[in-house]
């Protein structure tokens, strides 16, 4: 039974991706070639209005009608209902996202750095436009986080949450860990899996953790954190000793991202974000978080404590996301 009801059961819905590289690619084969079964479970049909890259050539198998080099016409473009950004970057990703959410698109994006960086300017751009803004693949990849804290735990109050929140970064200690692999070689088979950023250092250094750390401290506070104030340290200096001798202790080491709220008292106290290489307990539950795997753990009043762990990195796994907050806006905006 689809959810869309009408008359007119295959409303067309144009949808202008922004980036087709690792994330992007993923994102356009799943609207080509489930169009069909995509239209049967939604009874919209969601087509690709245009897709935006830096370098055409680069894109042989996009028709060349859709290609355009110029994300800020396509997303404002009068026949576009929605658009997807998987661009990364600050520029021209901001200016191109806040005027599509200000002329009224719904936007959704996996740019971390993006909402990390701008999450007030972009939330008022979408109340300004009454757009629905949503950003599921912007933290911990296929993971549903951002939607449960938003929906499922608003009612709930939330006391702290540690995780591992960057796929490569786990994959590289995870090889350093298990197969005593070297950190370069580690990190360039992240790169090659589509894991890392297209500036590979955002990861290393745990600015990337920080971004999404951020976001979630955001969401779960109901807050807004000054992402340039989180303490953050990645895992450069991490070397094959460091990893053995913590192994000999019956640890593991991780990059952990960790926040608290110091008193449930006074909502005035800052909150405490951290990012840094952590050794934990072989028994400790994100301690079997390995490989491009992202784990978190949620501590809250009523719920208690919550555990969720999958994909945290990769082209399909992201693509799940967007795709569920693309039928999210589909089905919020259009239904
Ligand atoms: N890879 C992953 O596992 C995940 C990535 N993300 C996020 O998703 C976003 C995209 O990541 P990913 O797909 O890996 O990145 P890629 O570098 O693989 O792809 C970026 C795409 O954006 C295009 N692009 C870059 N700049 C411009 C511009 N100025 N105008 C038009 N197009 C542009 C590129 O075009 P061209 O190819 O022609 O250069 C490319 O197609 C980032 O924000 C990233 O943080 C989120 C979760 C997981
Ligand atoms: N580079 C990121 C991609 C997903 O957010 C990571 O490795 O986690």
């Amino acid at each position: 039974m689809p959810w869309f009801t009408t008359d007119s059961p295959s409303r067309v819905i144009n949808v202008a991706l922004l980036g087709n590289g690792t994330v992007g690619k993923e994102v356009a084969q799943c609207i080509t070639e489930r169009h069909e079964e995509l239209r049967a479970r939604s009874g919209v049909a969601v087509q690709l209005a245009g897709v935006a890259v830096g370098e055409p050539s680069r894109h042989p198998e996009v028709p060349r009608s859709l290609l355009t080099t110029d994300p800020y016409s396509l997303a404002t473009r009068a026949d576009v209902d929605v658009v997807i950004e998987a661009m990364g970057g600050l520029d021209p990703a901001y200016p191109v996202v806040s005027s599509a959410l200000e002329s009224g698109r719904p936007v959704v994006t996996a740019n971390k750095e993006l909402v990390a960086s701008y999450w007030s300017q972009l939330h008022k751009s979408a109340a300004a436009g009454h757009s629905d803004f949503r950003y599921e693949a912007a933290v911990a990849g296929a993971i549903p986080l951002v939607t449960p804290l938003r929906q499922s735990l608003s009612g709930d109050r939330i006391s702290n949450f540690t995780g591992i929140l960057n796929g490569t970064c786990n994959y590289i200690l995870t090889a350093m860990d298990i197969h005593d692999q070297p950190f370069d070689a580690a990190l360039q088979e992240a790169i090659d899996l589509g894991y890392a950023e297209a500036d590979y250092a955002r990861d290393v250094k745990g600015i990337d953790t920080a971004d999404k750390a951020a976001i979630l401290a955001s969401l779960s506070f109901d807050t807004v954190v000054d992402r340039a104030a989180i303490n953050c340290e990645g895992i450069t200096n991490v070397s094959i000793t460091d990893i053995r001798s913590a192994r000999d202790r019956g640890h593991v080491i991780k990059l952990i991202a960790s926040c608290q709220r110091p008193t449930h008292d006074d909502d005035n106290v800052p909150l405490e974000i951290d990012v840094r290489p952590t050794a934990i307990p072989r028994s400790h539950p994100l301690a079997t978080v390995s490989g491009a795997t992202n784990g978190i753990e949620i501590e809250a009043a009523l719920a208690g404590n919550l555990l969720l762990c999958g994909p945290g990195a990769g082209g399909q796994p992201t693509a799940s996301a967007i795709l569920g907050d693309l039928f999210t806006v589909i089905r919020n905006t259009y239904a």
